[in-house]
């Protein structure tokens, strides 16, 4: 199944700099370990906004929230989470 994800990181003022840098040092671990097995195929920054878009392929809800809530920045993140279906008119999709 696959899912378009928005999240939005908003990391406290007031947080230590060396656990800024450690939180996003562990984030980018994480998504390279989960590009690398084909759950999380694309992700863009949105430019301006310390703000990523994301299609994620996984098998259920409950997966994409186990995989998203395992993310070092998950409490710092407001996440959006649309499911996507097929789309009639995709060229792929054509008989
Ligand atoms: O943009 C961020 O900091 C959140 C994030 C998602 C994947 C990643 O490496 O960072």
């Amino acid at each position: 199944m696959l899912f378009h994800v928005r999240m939005d990181v908003s990391l406290p003022h007031d947080l230590d700099h060396n656990r800024r840098a450690e939180l996003i040092a562990a984030e980018k671990d994480r998504a390279l370990e989960l590009q690398k097995l084909g759950v999380w195929p694309h992700l863009w920054r949105v430019v301006g906004h310390h703000s990523t878009i994301c299609v994620f392929d996984v098998p259920s809800n409950d997966e994409l929230h186990a995989l998203l809530s395992s993310l070092p920045l998950w409490e710092f993140m407001r996440v959006e989470v649309t499911p996507l279906a097929q789309h009639p008119s995709d060229l792929a999709a054509q008989p």
